[in-house]
């Protein structure tokens, strides 16, 4: 179980008098009546006051005495705070999914989870977070359990870090800082190491001054190891690095990125001019995307159970069972709010996604939001110009699902394909499915096109790729490269003249 040595509550009595804590053991209730979630009153300040707590069951399980030995000599040992807005249950639960995705995230980076709270409020304060007044609270917190990092979930402004870290005597980290740190401990290929630098970088510019003072933090390369969430970074003191360090270093790795970029665009021109289709597989981090990728290809790409195992882009070549070759790329999983400098420095790789012809759209369905993902996923694709590229969703981990979540799925998403990457299930429909979405090939044709018939020079231009074109007495004569479809329209127009 947990591995609380103190109780916060026992620890501190006089605020649960106060109601300030509100200790849920794991029923899954909510208390909706005047607690902390009690949106209908709409008295800010009261909720404030009531407002922040702990969510239940969130300690990293331990399941022996030596581990936990082990753990406190190399892992941070973590209290995880979040903000949330939303009202009533569903804020309550909404605030919970959101912490529990923090956790997993904690842990996926080597942390122990002691402890989590959320507060209530509008939004987050300005200079502390969380409310001024509950920073007291959540010292008591960091003190009872012996914690030594705080994690905050959303991405905190350099005066927030700094204020709070004053105050609570602790390394204070975001769950933006939290995500790059695993993106660094995952990062395998040069260019992957790079890209997660560069990311890094660009957070840590604007909070170089003066954050970490407090504690006067050190802070190793890459390869100090072991040395903490954050400390697998790049490298920060205010005193030791200089800016302009910083942002030649910044211009040394675009530059190295843009070199890597040019070899991969290569790579993907030489695939697009052999004209065989790309298929891209997207989703949410842990949704089964390497494991699809592995049973439809037997690419042997590594599976874990673990967020954002896989960072750099695996292709391989495949046929359809009529014979037809395409190329399966599997990529870089996304998360709600993934942040933005990820996706700035994965841009190259993010590409390999927006210039497919079908997306192998991949959900967890064994997770207790499958919709939610599917939004997180949609809003990246969105920003990296990817909710063009035709989509099949893959509603994955069938095995592992509860039937009546499935049943719903299956309403919810028609059209959308359920497998198991793991048993098998499922996959034969979904390579039928697939190759029935590839495009076919283009044909190359060349034709004599009367001026009456203007709208199919129109439709060439638009649906295929003009090779040659002119203007003859006669109408139109071009060569084009054009679907099959496209090219049955031109049989009458066929032509063994050359426009060249
Ligand atoms: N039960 C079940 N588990 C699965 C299935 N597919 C994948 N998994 C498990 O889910 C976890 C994540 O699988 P991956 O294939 O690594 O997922 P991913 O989407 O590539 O994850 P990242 O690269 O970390 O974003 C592993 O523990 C897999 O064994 C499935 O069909 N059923
Ligand atoms: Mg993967």
């Amino acid at each position: 179980m947990s591995i609380h040595e103190h109780d916060p509550i026992a620890a501190a009595p006089d605020l649960d008098e106060q109601g300030s804590w509100q200790d849920e053991q794991s029923t899954g209730q909510y208390r909706t009546d005047g607690g902390p979630y009690a949106g209908s009153r709409g008295d800010q300040d009261l909720a404030d006051r009531v407002s922040l707590r702990r969510v239940a069951g969130l300690s990293t399980e331990l399941t022996d005495v030596t581990e936990v030995e082990y753990r406190k000599l190399q892992l941070e040992r973590v209290v995880l705070v979040g903000v949330w807005a939303g009202t009533g249950a569903q804020g309550a639960a909404d605030a919970d999914a959101s912490m529990t995705e923090l956790a997993r995230l904690a842990e996926t980076a080597g942390s122990v989870v002691l402890e989590a709270v959320v507060q209530r409020r509008r939004q987050p304060d300005a200079a502390t977070y969380i409310g001024s007044g509950k920073v007291e609270e959540l010292s008591e917190i960091v003190r009872a359990t012996g914690a030594d990092t705080v994690i905050c979930d959303g991405e905190l402004s350099p005066g927030q870090l700094r204020n709070l870290e004053e105050r609570l005597k602790v390394k204070v980290v975001d769950r933006t800082a939290l995500i790059l740190d695993i993106f660094a401990q995952h990062a395998r290929s040069k260019e992957g190491k790079s890209q997660v630098e560069l990311a890094q970088l660009n957070y840590l510019v604007p909070r170089l001054r003066g954050w970490g003072v407090a504690l006067s933090r050190q802070r190793g390369g890459r390869v100090a190891g072991g040395a903490g969430i954050g400390s697998r970074g790049p490298g920060e003191t205010k005193l030791e690095i200089d800016r302009r360090r910083i942002h030649k270093r910044i211009s040394q790795l675009k530059h190295e990125l843009a070199g890597m970029r040019r070899v991969r665009d290569t790579k993907r021109a030489r695939r697009q001019q052999n004209e065989i289709p790309a298929v891209a597989i997207a989703g949410y981090t842990n949704a089964g995307k390497s494991s699809l990728l592995n049973r439809i290809t037997d690419a042997g790409v590594l599976v874990e159970d673990a967020l954002f195992a896989t960072l750099d882009p695996t292709t391989r070549r495949t046929r359809t069972s009529d014979g037809r070759e395409y190329t399966l790329t599997d990529t870089v999983g996304f998360v709600r709010h993934l942040p933005h400098q990820l996706v700035e420095s994965f841009r190259s790789t993010l590409e390999e996604v927006a210039d497919a012809d079908v997306l192998l759209h991949v959900i967890d369905g064994s997770d207790a939001r499958p919709l939610e993902q599917i939004s997180a996923v949609r809003e990246v694709l969105a920003e990296i110009d990817a909710a063009k590229v035709p989509e099949i969703l893959v509603v994955n981990k069938v095995d592992d699902a509860d039937p009546a979540t499935l049943m719903e799925l299956r309403h919810q998403l028609p059209g959308a394909v359920f497998v198991s990457a793991r048993t098998g299930e499922g996959i034969g429909h979904l390579r039928e499915i697939l190759a029935q979405a590839l495009p076919e090939p283009a044909v190359e044709v060349t034709a004599l096109i009367p001026f009456t018939e203007g709208s199919l020079v129109s439709r060439i231009h638009a649906e295929g790729t003009v090779l040659a074109e002119t203007h003859v007495a006669d109408g139109t004569l071009l060569s084009a490269k054009v679907h099959r479809d496209l090219a049955g329209q031109l049989l009458n127009y066929r032509t063994t003249l050359s426009p060249a």
